[in-house]
């Protein structure tokens, strides 16, 4: 059934890559939607899917070895999977934009700022070429760059790296889309530029009125920016839900393990709680059961044998766990 309110859904997505000539999935069976001026968090460890999700939505996989095999991404309802390079690059930059960790990598050393500004106004408006650089510099002034005019003139290996990650957003937004992914836009930044360029994100999406689709590794961000969130592991979503519930009520024991690594200010430990083990690799997966199983603190025999799926506990909360699944209720209370 089509969800009638979304901006962005994902159905059932399948992202796989060509290892030594077998297909094994970074992205297996993931779906969740996102709603027009929603922040939606997707978190998870290191290799847990969430880059190659995000450049599944931009259709940017490395084209030799990765590719979608199964599944839609629909955006205002229209599946962007079959879409070319060309019906692409309409809705790239205009109606979906994506910021990265490191903008050094997505910005061309060998260009002005304000010449690499100028080209996404050019490929997506008919403005002309005056009104352009103005627009530029106006965009550039509404990240917070006070020397606009000057910067316009720049290289990016002349600017900071939280300047040029104003940048980024500032090309991002610029024809106003109407969804923002952003891949860990602050890991390559020092912490208190961090907390600017989050806060200049939550300005803007006020602003333009858009989306944001937000990967991060770190709670604290996801607690004071996501209205929903969207835990990944392993290639999959293992649960989604409300921020509140994520946080006061969390299901899945990966979410309680993630949370639990936090440290808190009224707990007063020496050593921090951490997840036994790492994310398998995508060659390593389990072929049957549940992904998470050998860091499981609850797992059970049949977790090994049967796959779980994402189902809803509640509302607005789905949990991939057999701990849930309505076919073992009696389950149900002995977790918690
Ligand atoms: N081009 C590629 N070829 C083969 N495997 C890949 C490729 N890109 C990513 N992977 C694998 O896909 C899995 C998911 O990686 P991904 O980068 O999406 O994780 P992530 O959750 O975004 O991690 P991080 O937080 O470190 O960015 C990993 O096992 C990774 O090694």
């Amino acid at each position: 059934m089509s969800n009638q309110e979304a901006l962005l859904e994902i159905k059932n997505l399948h992202t796989g890559f060509d290892i030594g000539g077998e297909t094994h999935h970074a992205v297996k069976d993931v779906s969740f939607s996102v709603k027009p001026r929603e922040v939606v968090c997707v978190v998870g460890e290191s290799g847990c899917g969430k880059s190659v999700m995000s450049l599944s939505i931009m259709k940017l996989l490395p084209k030799h070895n990765g590719k979608i095999d199964k599944g839609e991404i629909l955006f205002k309802g229209k599946d962007l999977v079959p879409l070319n390079d060309k019906e692409m690059n309409q809705i790239r930059g205009k109606d979906i934009s994506m910021i990265f960790q490191e903008p050094m990598t997505a910005l061309n050393p060998v260009l002005t700022i304000g010449f690499q500004m100028d080209e996404v106004l050019i490929n997506h408006t008919n403005a002309k070429k005056e009104e352009i650089r103005q627009k530029s510099i106006s965009l550039l002034k509404q990240v917070g760059i006070s020397r606009a005019e000057q910067i316009v003139h720049e290289y990016p290996h002349q600017l900071s790296g939280g300047m040029r990650q104003r940048v980024m957003i500032a090309m991002a937004i610029a024809c106003q889309p109407q969804l923002l992914i952003a891949d860990e836009p602050t890991t390559a930044l020092d912490v208190t530029v961090q907390a600017q360029i989050l806060e200049l994100i939550t300005k803007i999406q006020d602003e333009v009125g858009m989306a944001v689709m937000l990967i991060t590794h770190d709670l604290g961000v996801v607690a004071e920016m996501a209205d929903r969130v969207v835990v990944m592991y392993a290639g999959q979503v293992v649960e989604e839900s409300d921020v509140d519930r994520i946080f006061y009520d969390p299901k899945h024991p990966y979410t309680r393990a993630l949370l639990s690594s936090i440290p808190r200010m009224e707990e007063e430990k020496e050593v921090l709680n951490t997840i036994k083990g790492i994310v398998p690799s995508l060659k390593n997966m389990p072929e049957v059961g549940c992904r998470f199983v050998d860091r499981c603190p609850e797992a059970m025999p049949e977790c090994r044998k049967i796959d779980p799926l994402l189902g809803e506990t509640e509302k607005g909360h789905s949990v991939r766990c057999l701990l849930y699944d309505a076919s073992k209720p009696e389950k149900k209370s002995e977790v918690r």
